[in-house]
């Protein structure tokens, strides 16, 4: 799927439309079910959670499609609000374990799914917590991390799990458009930065289609992004993940200033800080954003103190 893509479905949906029934024993959610099921739980979506829900059943569907998961996969869902997405992976996968900070979608989300799509509730489980600080989860383990996630916490919620969950081969999210060019971004751009370098030492990132914001309730101010991704073996470094993190939080703490400036409180000194360029075979005058990971886990390797 191209980045520009428009799929048949990306258009405003009917606002009164109810999903319908899928062939697959899952009905999907539409525009008038989603309005139903918030007036039913007396749900009023808030900003503070990123509560904007999907009420187009096309743009699931293009989700489940983008992720290419299959009958083998485990996935873990993070903020399954309603039931949208749930829904339509549900016939696809062998399980969805889904983790939901807010206690009314979480106590709701069981019934809604023995409601339409009974068939396939044993498939099905939810946890109550927040998805940035969950420290287990039940059942076996996730192979594929499929979401709409809540923009705000979208990086972190994404860092956290392919640190947590070590049997997380790949996944499909959606995030705010800006967002998703971060975590995509390749060394030498101007929107690479910490996003793009941390996602870079757990998996290859690439932009997978464009959302419009007409496909939500309430619509968000800003456009979003599918964004794909796979897991790769982090860079073969001596130094620990939380060392060449240091270093890349330092070297993006002062983005325009070369990497020997922003890099002496990190070293101890601007010498120091050369010298462990020099010995990582960096340019001490280039800036962070030209290096790409596996350089920042060299120089990490040669901090002195
Ligand atoms: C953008 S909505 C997506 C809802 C649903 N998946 C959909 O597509 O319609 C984000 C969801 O994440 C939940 N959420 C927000 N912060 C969370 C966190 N830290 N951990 C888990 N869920 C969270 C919200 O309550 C909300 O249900």
């Amino acid at each position: 799927m191209g980045e520009n893509d428009t799929a048949p479905e990306d258009k405003a949906p009917d606002d009164a439309a109810h999903g319908g029934t899928a062939e697959s024993g899952a009905a999907l959610l539409g525009a008038a079910d989603i309005r139903e099921l918030a007036a039913a739980l007396d749900v009023r979506p808030t900003k503070q959670l990123g509560q904007n829900f999907v009420i187009d059943p096309g743009t699931v569907r293009r989700i489940v499609r983008a992720a290419e998961v299959g009958p083998s996969d485990v996935v873990i869902e993070v903020g399954p609000g309603l039931g949208s997405l749930t829904l339509a992976l549900l016939p696809e996968v062998a399980r969805v374990i889904a983790v939901e900070l807010d206690p009314v979608l979480a106590k709701a989300l069981p019934e809604t799914v023995e409601a339409k799509a009974p068939g396939l509730a044993d498939r099905f489980e939810v946890v109550h917590g927040d998805a940035m600080r969950i420290a287990e989860l039940p059942g076996p383990p996730p192979t594929a991390l499929v979401a709409n996630l809540p923009y705000n916490v979208a990086v972190p919620v994404v860092l956290h799990l392919l640190e947590l969950l070590p049997s997380l081969r790949k996944g499909l999210v959606m995030v705010q458009a800006e967002v998703g060019e971060r975590l995509a971004a390749a060394p030498g751009s101007k929107i690479y930065g910490v996003p793009s370098v941390k996602m870079a030492w757990y998996a290859e990132a690439r932009r997978a289609g464009s959302v419009g914001r007409h496909v939500f309730w309430p619509a968000p101010n800003v456009d979003s992004a599918l964004v794909a991704f796979t897991r790769r073996e982090p860079p073969a470094t001596v130094a620990t993940r939380q060392q060449v993190f240091a270093v890349i939080d330092a070297a993006f703490a002062q983005r325009r200033k070369t990497l020997r400036a922003a890099l002496a409180s990190w070293a101890g000194s601007p010498a120091m800080a050369e010298a462990a360029l020099r010995a990582a075979d960096v340019d001490p005058t280039a800036r962070g954003e030209m290096l790409d990971i596996t350089a920042f886990a060299r120089i990490a390797e040669h901090r002195m103190v």
